[in-house]
């Protein structure tokens, strides 16, 4: 796909995500407007459209592993790695990965957590797309950057459904190609 076609692909998709994905208050604590997306993945169009204007971008990038961040990050992701042809790596919550793990802990808009990636999941080279769904304040992403590099894997791009741009989440990630298909 062209730049250009990849970049109205991305416009359309964006117009589908302000539709569906709906504003929860107060939820999972007072003050946080919640982004639901699941209304979005509920149809499958709009499913398709969204995995593909991920994937767009990255059609020749030579994708090595998409990694998807637990949970939702893995709704997105697999659907990406298969559109390029790329093998998924899950980067997970605490505790959910055998054997061994290299680990980060991380703030979160509502939270404190602890991610893991498998210890030999990545070799020094690869070339890693991070797929998430949403960007808030950017520790999930920076914190699986981060674990990324550490295995000597180089990051082609983060690149998430939807941002949520006064969280400030891109000024965690200096230097770093970031996408999102809407920014809010
Ligand atoms: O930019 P940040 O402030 O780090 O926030 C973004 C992260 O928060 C959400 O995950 P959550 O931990 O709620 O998990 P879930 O996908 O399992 O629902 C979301 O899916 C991102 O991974
Ligand atoms: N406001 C929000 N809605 C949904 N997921 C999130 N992850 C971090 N902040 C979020």
């Amino acid at each position: 796909m062209s730049a250009p076609d990849a970049v109205s692909l991305r416009a359309t998709a964006g117009r589908r995500v302000s539709e569906l994905v709906r504003d929860v208050p107060d939820f999972p604590k007072a003050g946080v407007t919640y982004k639901d997306i699941t209304p979005l993945i509920a149809h499958g169009d709009s499913l398709r459209l969204v995995v593909d204007a991920l994937a767009a971008p990255y059609q020749d990038r030579g994708v090595d592993h998409v990694i998807g961040l637990e949970a939702r990050g893995f709704i997105f992701g697999t659907g990406v790695a298969l559109a390029l042809g790329a093998g998924f790596v899950p980067i997970r919550k605490k505790g959910k990965l055998p054997p061994r793990t290299v680990s980060l802990d991380y703030e979160l808009e509502y939270g404190s957590a602890t991610i893991e990636l498998r210890e030999d999941s990545l070799r020094p080279g690869d070339r890693v797309l991070v797929i998430d769904d949403i960007l808030a304040t950017g520790g999930t992403a920076r914190a699986a950057a981060e674990l990324v590099e550490s295995q000597g894997a180089q990051i082609v791009g983060l690149d998430v459904v939807l941002e949520l741009r006064d969280l400030g989440g891109r000024g965690e990630l200096p230097g770093r190609s970031v996408g999102a298909l809407v920014s809010v």
